[in-house]
């Protein structure tokens, strides 16, 4: 979608402006996204004594640090201690409805968050009362939001883990929540040793009710993982998907040529889910400025900006776009293109997509547009 905004449109955004602007965030995991408080006083309540340390603060830093070890494995060892306080309904709602809050304050209007439902079951709860647990806290999170002044829609992916056995049960789950707050199903874990196609029969379900699903792909694999996510799986969506990157041969002219699966995906518009900050801790990418991200947005693949997981990466959606301003120098423009990308790769009904492009998305970027018009480019704080 080219732009029709004014020549402000294209001029470096600020930290605040970016803030501002309203953004749609696809891949976002409910159990990478805890605040450190939340963390603390539910292990109080539990009596879950594993935490490395009880300051709120000191815990946030742990998380990064633990999860900056270049290894998916290892960053997903650190998932263990923020499962262990979401196994009661009043843990899944707190932390459901503090996501909710969390995002709408970063300026995101719709939001597509994922979480596995069989890691929640070790005190009792039964896969339908972690989802409708899940559910409650999201409804309680978008209305305190809305009295906050933000206005923010929640759905949620079913996520099945890899490792697991598992995926069938949990598609059917998603299947039955449908239009109940559930939008669609996931697969995540580690990737090696564990192809998506062990997974065929949930797949297959899903597609029979014609249902959506994305799953992880192409992050610490490379391009067979993405192959089988898309045609022997069927994915609508990849998550990350970065290692497309490797089927692109950029010449020393600057000539590029894609390979016939980077073309596939960018002719059948699949959309990627990046998750920047998330590639550099895991090693799936060197730098932001070197982050294919910067390379496949210049060829127009269906691009989306993501957090993966906010308390892992101490990041947020506006903190994401921030990198990527300073890397690539992207304008307003550029934010919009992201967003509305992002917009038309959610997994609810079209004519809902459009109305929060047409509504809110479009609208709100005009107003911060305008607000800048006159005052120049202006630089990146933070
Ligand atoms: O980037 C990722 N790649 C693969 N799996 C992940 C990633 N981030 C989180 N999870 C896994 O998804 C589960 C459900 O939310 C988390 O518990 C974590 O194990
Ligand atoms: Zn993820």
């Amino acid at each position: 979608m080219e732009s029709t905004l004014t020549p402000s449109a294209l001029s470096v955004p600020t930290a605040d402006q970016i803030r501002r602007v309203p953004k749609v965030l696809l891949h976002d995991h409910l159990d990478g996204g805890l605040r450190p408080e939340t963390i603390v006083e539910l292990a109080a309540e539990v009596g879950y004594d594993g935490l490395p340390t009880t300051d709120p603060a000191a815990l946030g830093v742990w998380f990064r640090e633990a999860a900056d070890s270049g290894s998916l494995v290892r960053y997903l060892e650190t998932f263990a201690h923020t499962c262990a306080v979401m196994q009661t309904r009043e843990g899944l709602v707190r932390v459901a409805a503090d996501c909710a809050e969390d995002l709408a304050a970063d300026g995101v209007v719709y939001a597509e968050v994922r979480y596995a439902p069989e890691q929640h079951l070790e005190r009792g709860l039964t896969l339908d009362q972690v989802v409708e647990a899940v559910n409650e806290g999201f409804r309680l999170g978008e209305a305190r939001a809305a009295a906050a002044g933000n206005r923010i829609r929640i759905g949620t992916l079913l996520t099945a883990m890899r490792h697991a056995a598992r995926s069938l049960e949990i598609a059917e789950l998603a299947n039955r929540y449908r239009d109940l707050g559930v939008v669609g199903f996931d697969i995540a874990g580690a990737e090696a040793g564990h192809p998506p196609t062990r997974h065929l029969d949930a797949f297959d379900y899903l597609k029979r009710e014609n249902n959506h699903f994305t799953i992880h792909a192409g992050e610490a694999f490379g391009l067979p993982s993405i192959w089988e996510a898309l045609q022997c799986c069927g994915a609508d969506r990849l998550g990350h998907g970065v290692r497309i990157i490797d089927d692109i041969s950029v010449a020393e002219d600057g000539g590029v040529k894609l390979g016939r699966l980077a073309e596939y995906v960018r002719d059948r518009r699949v959309p990627l889910e990046m998750c920047p900050t998330s590639n550099l801790q895991t090693g799936a990418a060197p730098s932001y400025a070197e982050h294919p991200i910067g390379l496949l947005r210049r060829l127009h693949f269906r691009v989306t900006v993501n957090t993966d997981n906010r308390l892992m990466s101490g990041t947020s959606l506006s903190r994401e776009f921030e990198h990527l301003v300073q890397a690539f120098g992207y304008t307003l423009d550029d934010l919009r293109w992201f967003t509305i990308n992002a917009m038309k790769s959610a997994f609810i009904p079209f004519d809902e997509r459009l109305a929060l492009i047409n509504e809110v998305i479009k609208p709100g970027f005009e107003r911060i547009a305008a607000e800048s018009a006159g005052v120049g480019s202006v630089g990146v704080a933070g």
